[in-house]
């Protein structure tokens, strides 16, 4: 079921689907333990390219945010650690071009879209948990997680709103792994159990039917085996202007 996208597509620029398999990423081991060895998982997030110097400066900028989150009653001493960080920002912001001009970048012909950056799996995106899709057989799409606390909602439990972002981005997944596009018209969500902190989340989704431009999608988050979230959606096929285009060129529709 897996699709084998142009990289002249730009929202799926540089999105060939990479079997993962043997490789020792701690989330895809999870997934193999959560959904057995012998589905062909395909990891939807990989994109190839990345400067590895900016992937280092994300997984540093993540460590510092889990374990900067509620250190505020430890006593820490963050004098020396402050220093540091303005002096990386001070080195970091002048190299950097103004986002207008980024943005643009990102989304020139053959460039990466935001798959790198985006807040859900974007490695380079110091919010994103970084969240990693993989693709099944049966048309679902997966991933599992573990939040802490820079994405606590009620004592103890994830943020709602960090459920809805995550399922919304496995939607996006859903659709693009049986060749389908949209954007999100309509979200229906039931918190049906607190989801938990700092426990494994496993989540899916699927493309539930499509006609036209319509297409239904569900969603599900369980933890310790448990529903905890079921979410429902229609999107719709549709083409936004490209940052820094004019137009969309013939033969580059989104
Ligand atoms: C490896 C690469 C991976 C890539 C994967 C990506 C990963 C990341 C992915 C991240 C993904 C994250 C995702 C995001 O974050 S997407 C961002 C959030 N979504 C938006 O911003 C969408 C904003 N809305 C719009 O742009 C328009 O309203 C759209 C385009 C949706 C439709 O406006 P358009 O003018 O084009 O169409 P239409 O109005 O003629 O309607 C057409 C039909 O649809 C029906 N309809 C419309 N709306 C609704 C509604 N609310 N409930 C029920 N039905 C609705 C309507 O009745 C009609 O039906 P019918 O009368 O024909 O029967």
């Amino acid at each position: 079921m897996s699709k084998d996208t142009s990289a002249e597509d730009p929202w799926h620029s540089g999105g060939k689907l990479h079997p993962v398999l043997g490789t020792r990423d701690p989330q895809l081991a999870d997934a193999q333990r959560v959904w057995g060895e012998d589905f062909e998982p395909v990891d939807l997030s990989e994109l190839e390219g990345a400067d590895p110097h900016l992937e280092d400066v994300g997984e540093q900028m993540r460590r510092l945010r889990d374990a900067l989150t509620g250190i505020a009653d430890s006593g820490a001493d963050l004098a020396e650690a402050a220093e540091l960080l303005r002096r990386a920002a001070d080195i970091v912001e002048p190299q950097s071009p103004d986002q207008a001009t980024r943005l643009a970048s990102q989304w020139r012909k053959g460039g990466p879209g935001a798959r790198r950056t985006n807040p859900v799996g974007g490695t380079e995106n110091v919010i994103a948990p970084p969240l990693r899709a993989f693709g099944h057989p049966d048309g679902s799409v997966s991933a599992r997680i573990t939040l802490g606390l820079p994405y606590q909602g009620p004592p103890g439990c994830v943020h709602g709103g960090m459920s809805a972002l995550m399922l919304d981005h496995l939607f996006g997944f859903a659709n693009h792994w049986v060749g389908l596009r949209g954007m999100t018209a309509h979200y229906e969500i039931d918190y049906r159990k607190p989801t938990p902190l700092l426990e494994p989340l496993d989540m899916k989704a699927w493309v539930e039917s499509h006609e036209g431009r319509k297409i239904w999608v569900r969603a599900t988050i369980e933890s310790g085996g448990e529903l905890r979230v079921e979410a429902r959606a229609l999107f719709i096929s549709a083409n936004v202007p490209l940052p820094g285009r004019d137009a969309t060129a013939p033969g580059e529709e989104r």
